[in-house]
């Protein structure tokens, strides 16, 4: 079986070296101090456009799993809250740790979820492809849905079967029709802030909008997150126990809702 130490990646305290970024003045995630968010009216409600019909495929990536969509259009967009304009959907993934105590990669008032879920678009106004948006400061808007340990989770049922055929680095397979806005609370009330990717290359390109309501996930749907595979196929296999980035420093940053 895998030995930790042998299968343990380049974890986040090494990454300021090849990524001097990490250490930069907005990077995330962040600790959210819900005494320090400032309200700000001038906010509007999030408009969520996304259309299960862009649902292309499942990928293993090596770190997580990425459920991308098709983006040659305008078709599963989002708007509104503290955008300037349109943000087209290119893929979600999910954050998880080696138990259930933990996974988050954003924490509220130092409290930890079980996993994170985020869904990555890119300023299609502005920029005309996803990797020219990438690292640009207005390039990227993640929409956030903490998930808490509690009852299974009906709408991952589809997500955690697709998984199974991609069990090894770099597996990649169909998974289509899948409606995103099924993984969303009821509450789209929200916090945002100016941060980073949490994931090497770490650009300080992104605007946060991180849904207050948590969504529930079970410790057995957490369980088969972590059968995950970060080893190739044929290789010794490594389970991919955690993928969350510890909080960061604010270093000045105002929390909006
Ligand atoms: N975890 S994350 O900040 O959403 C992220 C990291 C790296 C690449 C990416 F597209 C998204
Ligand atoms: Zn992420």
């Amino acid at each position: 079986e895998c030995l930790p130490q042998l299968c343990a990646s380049v974890g986040p305290d090494h990454w300021h070296k090849l990524y001097p970024i990490a250490n930069g003045d907005h990077q995330s995630p962040i600790d959210i101090k819900t005494k320090e968010v400032k309200k700000d009216a001038s906010l509007g409600h999030l408009q969520i456009t996304w259309k299960p019909s862009t649902c292309k495929e499942i990928v293993n990536v090596g770190h997580s799993f990425h459920v991308n969509f098709e983006d040659k259009d305008n078709q599963s967009v989002l708007a509104g809250g503290p955008l300037p304009g349109n943000y087209r959907l290119c893929q979600f993934h999910f954050h998880w740790g080696q138990t259930d105590e933990q996974g988050s990669e954003h924490t509220v008032d130092g409290g930890k979820y079980a996993s994170e879920l985020h869904l990555v678009h890119w300023n299609s106004d502005k920029y005309s492809s996803r990797a020219e948006a990438f690292d640009k400061p207005d390039g990227l808007a993640i929409v956030t849905v903490f998930l808490k340990l509690g009852s299974g989770n009906e709408n991952l049922k589809d997500v955690l079967k697709a998984l199974d055929s991609v069990k090894t680095k770099g597996k990649k397979a169909p998974f289509s029709n899948f409606d995103p806005a099924s993984l969303l609370p009821k509450s789209l009330d929200y916090w945002t802030y100016n941060g980073s990717l949490t994931h090497p290359p770490l650009h300080e390109s992104v605007i946060w909008i991180i849904f207050k309501e948590p969504i529930t996930i079970s410790s057995e749907q957490l369980a088969h997150f972590r059968t995950l595979l970060s080893s190739a196929e044929g290789e010794r296999p490594c389970p991919i126990l955690s993928n969350h980035r510890p909080p960061q420093p604010l270093k000045g940053r105002v929390v909006r809702s």
